[in-house]
């Protein structure tokens, strides 16, 4: 299979049909026959492409009378791939991006193949010439070609956050991430897992701030995983771990996941709860909410029930019936840009407002749902402050029925160990370039 045709096939899936990155790559790797070189420069060139996007626009068009916005997508994306692999990658050789840039034009852009030839090649001569955005001239417009971000973005991270602060977790939320897998403990012990990827050749270790979190190396393709495919563990990032454990659900009680799907953080709190008792796992979308019961079945519980059901509509026949609700709201995503890059591209001003009623809507509901003495947990894999701190605070000023929870005091009674992401209210706030986990955030609330 021919890596360049693969990462084309992804990324206009990834940049002109909204399918996320992962999703998409898995689809091309499980249906291509790939030697592992290839794989390599596939996913690369995938990632390092959407990455890396604006960077290589602004790179493009210093070459081009016909700015990349003004491009047909094929020739724009061709012109991408090539970019990318001239300006970042040192082991292709030039003649050899030219000539597979050549390929690709012949299939999908065959009137524009002399066009991309030539900006491709003035590009592989001069690319000293361009002239990048320097810091000290222009901060928002360095941070924005630099590290790839629309402009409003960085304006928006640039109200809240200071511009060390701002580059910090630009850089970071570049890197590439490790992998992180969750423990199934219903099934099988971390040693037994430990012993099963080391036999693949992997090499995993237990994390120190989770126990059931296990952090992998050299793993390239998940699809034929055995440990995955037997149900002895599930992909998931860290921070996103930590829901369920602060959630701190028991066996035998009454669990309402509001926005569960695809199913992380409900098949954790199903393990938490030794697979006994009741959870509710709803969504809005059904194809979701089947992924959960295919993930259920694999790891071998059967206490979720699904359900498709809107957050935003109260259920009134479940008024003050839960021990405990988890609202992992749908959010812009800023905390996981370092899998999924395209999220940079994907949130949308007007969209952030939006999605604030919505948060502000399924906790409101979900509140009543908690039962006198129950728990009710926020949460998104977002970095911003107006979707975090602005829905919690503004829920507590309306809710003198709830207490907030300090999840640090809560954490050091219990296991007298700092996990160093907590704020001065006791809500987890997590930083990839702080952290090294995914941007998330977490806040706890008890009903009276
Ligand atoms: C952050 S994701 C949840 C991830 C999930 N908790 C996990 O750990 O796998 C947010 C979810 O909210 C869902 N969603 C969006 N709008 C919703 C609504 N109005 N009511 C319920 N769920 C909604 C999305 O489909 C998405 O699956």
């Amino acid at each position: 299979m021919n890596p360049r045709k693969g990462a084309y096939r992804v990324l206009s899936k990834v940049l002109y049909e909204e399918t996320y990155s992962n999703i998409a790559l898995n689809e091309e790797i499980q249906k291509g026959d790939y030697k592992d070189k290839d794989l390599n420069l596939l996913t690369e060139i995938v990632y390092g492409t959407i990455e890396k996007l604006l960077t290589l626009n602004f790179g493009i068009d210093h070459f081009s009378k016909v700015k990349t916005k003004k491009m047909d997508e094929a020739t724009r994306l061709i012109l991408q791939i090539g970019a990318y692999q001239i300006l970042f990658l040192d082991r292709v050789p030039d003649f050899a991006i030219a000539n597979e840039a050549g390929k690709l034009a012949r299939v999908y852009a065959k009137r524009s193949k002399g066009f991309i030839n030539g900006i491709l090649r003035n590009m592989i001569r001069r690319k000293e010439e361009i002239s990048w955005p320097k810091k000290e001239a222009n901060l928002p417009l360095y941070l924005s070609v630099n590290y790839s971000y629309p402009m409003w973005l960085v304006e928006e991270l640039l109200k809240y956050y200071s511009a060390e602060f701002t580059e910090g977790f630009m850089k970071a939320s570049a890197e590439n991430p490790p992998m992180y897998f969750r423990v199934n403990t219903l099934k099988v012990s971390r040693e037994k897992v430990l012993e099963a990827f080391k036999k693949q050749g992997l090499e995993a270790e237990i994390s120190a701030l989770l126990p059931e979190a296990i952090k992998v190396q050299g793993l390239k393709n998940i699809s034929d995983f055995q440990p995955l495919k037997e149900g002895w563990v599930h992909i998931q990032d860290i921070s996103s771990m930590f829901a369920a454990k602060f959630l701190d659900p028991r066996p035998g009680e009454y669990v309402m996941d509001l926005c569960s799907a695809p199913g992380g953080k409900t098949t954790h709190i199903a393990q938490l709860m030794e697979n006994k008792g009741e959870i509710i796992a709803r969504d809005i979308f059904p194809h979701k909410l089947r992924l959960i019961e295919e993930h259920s079945h694999r790891l071998g519980i059967n206490i979720i029930k699904t359900r498709q059901f809107s957050g935003e509509n109260l259920d009134k026949e479940s008024i003050g019936k839960a021990d405990r609700v988890l609202v992992d709201a749908p959010c812009s995503g800023l905390g996981v840009i370092r899998r999924k890059p395209e999220i940079k591209y994907r949130v949308r001003k007007e969209g952030l407002e939006a999605l604030q009623k919505l948060q502000r809507t399924i906790l409101e509901n979900a509140a009543k749902y908690v039962k006198s003495g129950g728990v009710l947990l926020y949460s998104t894999c977002t970095i911003h402050p107006l979707e975090n701190q602005g829905i919690t605070e503004a829920f507590l000023k309306n809710h003198g029925d709830f207490v907030p929870v300090d999840l640090k005091e809560e954490t050091e009674s219990r296991v007298n160990s700092n996990l160093g992401f907590f704020n001065e209210s006791g809500a987890v706030v997590i930083f990839p370039q702080e952290h090294q986990m995914d941007g998330f955030y977490i806040r706890k609330f008890q009903k009276q």
